[in-house]
């Protein structure tokens, strides 16, 4: 898969920018604050509907401006395939695919994979749960659709049941039978989420341990494992168990979505005893899994997406980069950094085709 041109419309900092791009490496140089990370946000927009760094889909549109558009064109074997993203503010987002509008956002997850490697994946260890499950579910999510619908049709009965308790509350009443009515259909979604999670770890562990060794060239014993109370117990004996609490709080508390991921060194968190250089490792070590678990389910490879990886990462674990990148391991590369020399340095001896594009000041142009 390759993502030929990208054109932007009041996108964060661009008034107006368009760049064809090379089907190996794309070099996006500039200063900080010049609008790089912003350009690889603009293709994850096209990937996923959605920014990769702000929750708030309003926020992507330039300030002073009422309206933003994200358009590429994707070629997969020889077919064209232009996806544009829009919102005009206060209005729904928009999303189309061969000028086709979708129905349901997520009917777009999954076909146009990418993969982001930012200074910010460490936030996956050291920030609550709730980072780690969206991330694993997300990735989930895009590999395999039916996980996508019932989380979503997931948190829809969960939102119900949660202003149930809440309504039980404020009006001092409290009617078991329809509350036993939304359990009814959260237990079989809520099962089956967990048991997908569990058996996603099984396929994604050992990939992600082989990276581990490869880009940290030491011996630490790195896991991750699923913490949830749902695989082998019964749901719905958990949520009549919980239901004291759950009124109590005017909310769910047991579910797949209190569920963690605990990330483990030699057995001990990853977040109290890894070094940054180890968190490091730890992190890109899972976005190389999350790659090639992905490249291989869909048969085409992501695009790969890496912001300011030369300024954040040493020498070794560049280089190792480096060697993957020579041995055609990825696809179509996005990059972003600082100083041009630098990147040619890094990137000098392969055989790849690569673009430069200076950024500068929401203006983006090929130099080479
Ligand atoms: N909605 C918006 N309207 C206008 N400007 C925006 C908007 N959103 C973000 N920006 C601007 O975009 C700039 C950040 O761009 P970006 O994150 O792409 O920088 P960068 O070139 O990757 O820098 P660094 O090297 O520091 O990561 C900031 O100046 C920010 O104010």
């Amino acid at each position: 898969m390759v993502l030929e041109n990208l054109s932007l419309l009041f996108f964060k900092n661009y008034d107006e920018a368009a760049v064809s791009f090379s089907p190996h490496i794309n070099c996006f140089i500039g200063d900080n604050g010049s609008g790089k990370t912003n350009l690889l946000d603009a293709i994850h927009y096209l990937s996923m509907t959605r920014s990769a760094f702000n929750s708030s889909d309003a926020q992507n549109i330039k300030q002073g401006e009422d309206y933003f558009m994200v358009r590429g064109t994707f070629t997969i074997e020889g077919e064209k395939h232009t996806v544009i993203c829009s919102l005009k503010a206060g209005q729904k987002k928009t999303v189309t695919h061969n000028k086709v509008v979708y129905e349901k956002m997520s009917d777009h997850i999954g076909r146009f994979p990418v993969v982001l490697i930012s200074p910010y994946d460490t936030d996956l260890i050291r920030e609550g749960s709730e980072e780690r499950r969206k991330y694993f579910d997300s990735l989930i999510s895009q590999l395999d659709h039916t996980y996508l619908e019932q989380l979503i049709q997931y948190n829809y009965i969960l939102k119900q049941r949660n202003s149930l308790l809440k309504q039980f509350a404020e009006r001092h009443y409290f009617d078991r039978d329809y509350l036993h009515i939304l359990n009814e259909q959260l237990v079989p979604l809520g099962a089956q989420l967990a048991q997908e999670r569990e058996k996603f770890l099984e396929l994604f562990v050992p990939v992600f341990q082989k990276h581990y060794r490869h880009i940290s060239d030491s011996h630490e014993e790195v896991t991750l494992t699923y913490k949830s109370q749902l695989p082998g117990a019964d749901f719905t004996q958990l949520l009549l168990q919980a239901e004291r609490k759950d009124l109590a709080l005017q909310r769910t508390t047991v579910g797949p979505h209190k569920d963690d991921f605990v990330f483990l060194m030699d057995g001990n968190p990853v977040k109290h005893f890894g070094s940054q250089g180890q968190q490091k490792s730890y992190v890109i070590a899972l976005k190389l899994a999350h790659f090639e678990v992905m490249a291989e389910r869909q048969h085409h490879k992501p695009l790969l997406l890496l912001d300011d990886i030369f300024d954040r990462l040493d020498e070794k674990r560049i280089t190792k980069l480096m060697q993957m990148v020579a041995a055609h391991t990825f696809g179509q590369i996005f990059l972003t950094d600082t100083h041009l020399e630098r990147t040619d340095k890094i990137l000098e001896g392969l055989s790849e085709s690569i673009r430069r594009f200076e950024v500068k000041e929401g203006e983006v142009r090929l130099i080479g």
